[in-house]
């Protein structure tokens, strides 16, 4: 599989960093800006720490998991060390493959890519979109990377923005229903342990539901709501309070602030 370098090992970074290890990496650099960090990560994992120009000295992959403010900085770094035919993963948000490909040269493959954080346990999802230079192998080598960590799915460059707003920050729009569904909970007298382990396993259960192959969120939203019954009541005040459309107002200023960060 080669030597995989991963330049930045924060929430994300790290978290695929686990999928790699489970889909057999095991030779593998780690870099990170945080003192101490990268050595931490690289003990847990089974890695080596080192700093970010020489972590992509001999690596055949290297995985990119800075925030997109620090990214031209950490390409800087690289770029004078990277071996010719390397394939470089991109995971920074709004981050375009033309502006990775300006700072890297023309000696490496650029691979986007927008995951989301359950890849922390295997169960994320990650989008893909190939540079100008990745043919069919930089493709393959980068799904064999992110397949640790969960499904992964090849898209035009063009819908990263949306897929971003999508799965990117999906896992957060997820939490804060959670909260919010805690939270009530708890007001309606319920344990807050006992109300958190219902909506936790609430939201597994009705996600494992809406996995299956002929599952449609109407019909699956339909067999929950009785006629006349509690369901039906609760609804009609998502309804009143206008969630659906706040909901895609939040998609669409997560996706402009992807298209803001290309700009930047
Ligand atoms: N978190 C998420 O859900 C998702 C994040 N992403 C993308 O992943 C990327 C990382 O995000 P996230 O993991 O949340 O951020 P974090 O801040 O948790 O991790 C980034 C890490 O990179 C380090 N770093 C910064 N500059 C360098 C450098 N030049 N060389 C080596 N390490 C460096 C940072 O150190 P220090 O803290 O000292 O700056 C930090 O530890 C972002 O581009 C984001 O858009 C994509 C999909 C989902
Ligand atoms: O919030 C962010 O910018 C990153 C990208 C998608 C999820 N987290």
């Amino acid at each position: 599989m080669g030597r995989l370098a991963v330049i930045g090992v924060g929430v994300m970074g790290e978290a695929l960093l686990a999928g790699a290890r489970r889909a057999g990496f095991d030779d593998v650099v780690v870099a990170d800006a945080a003192p101490g960090r990268a050595e931490q990560v690289a003990q847990q994992y089974d890695a080596t720490a080192a700093p970010t120009a020489e972590a992509v000295e001999g690596a055949d992959l290297v995985l990119l998991a800075v925030k997109p403010q620090y990214l031209p900085e950490a390409v800087q770094q690289i770029a004078p060390g990277l071996s010719a035919g390397a394939v470089v993963v991109s995971v920074a948000a709004g981050v375009t493959t033309a502006t990775l490909e300006d700072g890297l040269g023309p000696n490496v493959a650029v691979v986007r890519a927008m995951p989301n954080t359950p890849a922390l346990i295997g169960e994320g999802v990650t989008a893909i979109s190939a540079g100008s230079r990745a043919g069919d192998s930089a493709l393959e080598v980068a799904e064999k990377l992110l397949a640790g960590a969960g499904e992964v799915v090849t898209v035009p460059e063009s819908l990263q923005d949306a897929v971003t707003a999508i799965s990117g920050s999906g896992p957060a729009y997820l939490f804060y229903l959670a909260e919010a569904m805690v939270d009530a909970g708890v007001g309606l007298g319920v344990p807050r342990p006992t109300a958190t382990q219902l909506v936790a396993q609430t939201l597994r259960g009705a996600a494992g539901l809406l996995a299956q192959d002929d599952a449609h969120p109407t019909l699956l939203r339909e067999r929950v709501t009785s006629p006349g019954g509690t369901t039906a009541a609760a609804i009609a005040a998502l309804d009143a309070g206008a969630v659906r459309a706040d909901v895609a107002a939040a998609m669409r200023a997560a996706a402009r602030r992807s298209q803001e960060l290309s700009g930047q």
